[in-house]
């Protein structure tokens, strides 16, 4: 398994955010995890590379505990899980090379010209070949989530934590990024769990569905069984645009 929750609980002062959640996903998969503003995917998201504390439950990643450990025994796993924040978060005084060549610089040691070798292809392979020496002002939303991607894969991760990879992006460019994710998820093999409200983007990335509501997982499983329930999801789908039922 390459993540294991159980029984997480997880509240902020006297708010219950996850209730008793439990899921477990198998290397190389790709689990899309839907529900409402405010439901807490963020908060579960977190708790896979111990951004966030469970008050209670277990979480372990690739074989390993991440779930009261204390942070500086993290960094050797966050290396293996990469968390790309729903905002970009790049560096805004570095340009875009220096910001995908920075976990190359501080986890690796590689020469200058091999972490300009690589920098360059992980570049190209977001779409973004021979932008290095642009500053991220200069960039569009959709251009910094791919800077951010970049960076995300530069060291291999074996997991990797997408927190709203499209939201504020126009359709166009969300489809794109969308893509790439699907793509980096074939190629590597790597473990992947996206966070998003975009419907469209959980049709068009397959794998599981994990819907979050009231702190627990109420369901989980594929597109097509989620077209099958009733109740909130069936709302939820309905109102992203899937038509559901007769
Ligand atoms: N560090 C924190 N301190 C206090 N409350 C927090 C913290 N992080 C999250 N919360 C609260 O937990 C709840 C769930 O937040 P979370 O960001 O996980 O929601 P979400 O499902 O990702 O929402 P959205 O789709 O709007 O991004 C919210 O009520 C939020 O205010």
């Amino acid at each position: 398994m390459a993540i294991r929750v159980a029984n997480v609980h997880k509240a902020f002062g006297s708010k219950k955010v996850l209730n008793g959640i439990s899921l477990e996903l198998a290397c190389g998969k790709l689990l899309v995890v839907l529900g409402s503003s405010g439901s807490g995917k963020s908060v579960f998201l977190k708790h896979l590379n111990g951004l966030l504390q469970p008050d209670a439950g277990e979480v372990e990643v690739l074989g390993e505990k991440v779930s009261g450990r204390p942070e500086a025994e993290l960094i050797p796993l966050r290396r293996k899980v990469s968390y790309i924040f729903q905002q970009g978060a790049l560096f805004d005084s570095l340009t875009v090379g220096e910001n995908v060549a920075f976990p190359l610089l501080e986890h690796t040691s590689l020469s200058r010209a091999e972490i300009r070798d690589k920098v360059a292809h992980l570049l190209t392979r977001v779409g973004l070949g021979g932008t290095e020496n642009l500053m991220p002002s200069e960039l569009s939303g959709g251009m910094r989530k791919r800077v951010a991607l970049a960076r995300g894969l530069a060291l291999d991760p074996q997991v990797i934590l997408y927190d709203e990879p499209t939201a504020g992006l126009d359709p166009l460019t969300g489809e794109a990024i969308t893509e790439l994710i699907r793509d980096v998820a074939g190629e590597t093999c790597a473990t992947s769990v996206v966070v998003t409200h975009d419907l469209l983007v959980a049709k068009s990335l397959g794998g599981t569905l994990a819907y979050l509501s009231q702190g627990v997982f109420s369901f989980l499983g594929s597109i097509e069984e989620a077209a099958k329930e009733s109740g909130e999801l069936a709302r939820f789908l309905r109102a992203g645009g899937l038509y559901v039922g007769a």
